[in-house]
């Protein structure tokens, strides 16, 4: 047991979905994992264990934001032995191309700070995807049919935008999306050997304003988690 997760040992997996919202992390458990049982609800932060295709998975919930994420990953990497951590997010798509819907794979996430930032001082770390779940994602994403778009990210401090001027130059730099907690779950990946990648839905268009409501945030977004588990053991 840690501070924010009740779990007892042994009963977190090795491999981890990540969602944001804890309730997409109890949807997913009960859609797509056998015997699911809840492993955590620690200041209701749900994480469930159980099964898919035969392998052992735990679904659990971090919250919005870097911050959030960082205490669940660093629990569950250190004290649980997870190696293997998947983000399944939601995220705002930036260029036209990138529809409502679809998925993106972050090869690599810029930020503006992040909780580890004072760790690299002067030094603007990138952040990488695992290459071998990026490439297994995107072979599991096109094999399924779902408009899949790989590339890099914004993870952002706010949700609420109040630069406008920044994200022109993200647009204009390529990039794909924004969401809040992908780069600091690659970069605590990388300072402890484990592997991560984040597998995001498009929820919101942010140059054409299109929006999805909250439940479908929480319960339609099947295909990315299918794409999540096929690419941990695939
Ligand atoms: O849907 P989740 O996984 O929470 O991800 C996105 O949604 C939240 C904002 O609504 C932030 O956490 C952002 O990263
Ligand atoms: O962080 C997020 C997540 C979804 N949509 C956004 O615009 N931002």
């Amino acid at each position: 047991m840690t501070v924010h997760i009740a779990a007892r040992p042994g009963e977190i997996a090795e491999t981890v979905l990540l969602p944001g919202d804890p309730y997409r992390a109890r949807w997913a458990a009960r859609t797509f994992l056998t015997d699911a049982v809840l492993v955590n609800e620690v200041r209701g932060m749900l994480g469930y264990t159980g099964s898919w295709r035969g392998h052992r998975v735990t679904i659990h919930g971090t919250g919005m934001g870097m911050p959030s994420l960082s205490i669940y990953a660093n629990e569950l990497i250190r004290d649980y032995g997870a190696r293997t951590l998947i983000r399944v997010g939601s995220a705002g798509a930036l260029p036209e191309h990138v529809k409502v819907r679809d998925v993106i794979l972050a090869q690599t996430c810029s930020t503006t700070g992040s909780p580890s930032r004072t760790l690299f001082k002067e030094l603007n770390f990138a952040p990488c995807a695992d290459f071998g779940l990026l490439s297994k994602a995107y072979a599991a994403a096109t094999a399924k049919g779902t408009p899949v778009h790989v590339g890099g990210i914004f993870s952002s401090d706010t949700f609420y935008d109040e630069r406008p001027d920044l994200t022109g130059q993200l647009l204009r730099h390529g990039c794909l999306g924004v969401e809040m907690e992908a780069a600091e779950l690659y970069m605590l990946a990388a300072r402890h050997g484990a592997r991560a990648l984040a597998v995001l839905t498009v929820s919101d268009h942010i140059t054409t304003g299109e929006a999805l409501p909250s439940d479908q945030r929480e319960t339609s977004f099947g295909a990315m988690i299918e794409i999540a588990l096929e690419a941990a053991f695939a």
